[in-house]
């Protein structure tokens, strides 16, 4: 791991927010179009990730044809793009917007076309803005074995990251929306 992803002295243990969804509780989709878990994306990943205790969730994703790299089996980055989702999701038990800053990524084990992988998630360590967390994708159930796994930083922002940055088009469907706008503003209420 470099040393980006060691969490400096003065690193706290991540601390759950009381308002976090309940221990199996389905986090459903950040956003509808999102690559990773929108269902708005027909070749997208369908993610489907649910709170753990802890500061941690659980998620499946089913490599498809549309995921492939080599003839039968899934591309590295689609697997990279597995585990940056389901580190993104852990935002919902922080109660924190966070975008991926860094993402190291090992690929162990080769994932073939239909497979199910399950996906696990937790934060290590928070520093100011800075949020260390680790991810495995396991193959054949939630305790087989890792075919993936990724050390990352995640860094808080705003909304304001999204609104200034994101093309006007869907910024302005995403502010029409009041699901996602809720969903959004939520984040921001922070104790
Ligand atoms: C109503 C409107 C609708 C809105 C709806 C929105 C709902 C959304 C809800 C939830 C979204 C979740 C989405 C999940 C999707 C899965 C996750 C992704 O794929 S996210 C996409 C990929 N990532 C990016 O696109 C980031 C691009 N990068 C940036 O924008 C900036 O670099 C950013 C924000 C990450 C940092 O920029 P700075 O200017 O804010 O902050 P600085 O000062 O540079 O960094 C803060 C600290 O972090 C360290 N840092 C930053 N990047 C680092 C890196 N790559 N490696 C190591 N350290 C890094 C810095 O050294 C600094 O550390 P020191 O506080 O000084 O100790």
């Amino acid at each position: 791991m470099t040393t980006a992803l060691t969490p400096p002295a003065g690193a706290r243990p991540p601390v759950r927010h009381p308002d976090a969804p309940a221990p199996g509780e389905p986090l459903g989709s950040h956003y509808e179009h999102c690559f990773g878990c929108g269902g708005g994306q027909p070749h997208g990943l369908h993610l489907e990730a649910r709170a753990e205790e802890g500061v941690a969730v659980t998620a499946e994703f089913t490599v498809t044809a549309d995921h492939q790299g080599a003839p039968g089996l899934a591309h590295g980055g689609v697997l990279a793009t597995a585990l940056d989702e389901t580190l993104g999701s852990l935002g919902w038990l922080l109660r924190v917007i966070a975008v991926t800053g860094r993402l190291e990524t090992d690929f162990v084990r080769p994932v073939p076309v239909g497979t199910a992988l399950h996906l696990s998630a937790e934060v290590t360590a928070v520093h100011g803005r800075k949020i260390y967390a680790t991810a495995t994708g396991r193959t054949g159930g939630p305790d087989g074995p890792v075919a993936v796994r990724a050390d990352a930083l995640f860094i808080e922002v705003k909304v304001d990251h999204f609104i200034d940055n994101g093309r006007p088009k869907e910024i302005q469907a995403a502010m029409a929306d009041p699901d996602t706008q809720r969903r959004a503003r939520a984040f921001e209420v922070n104790p």
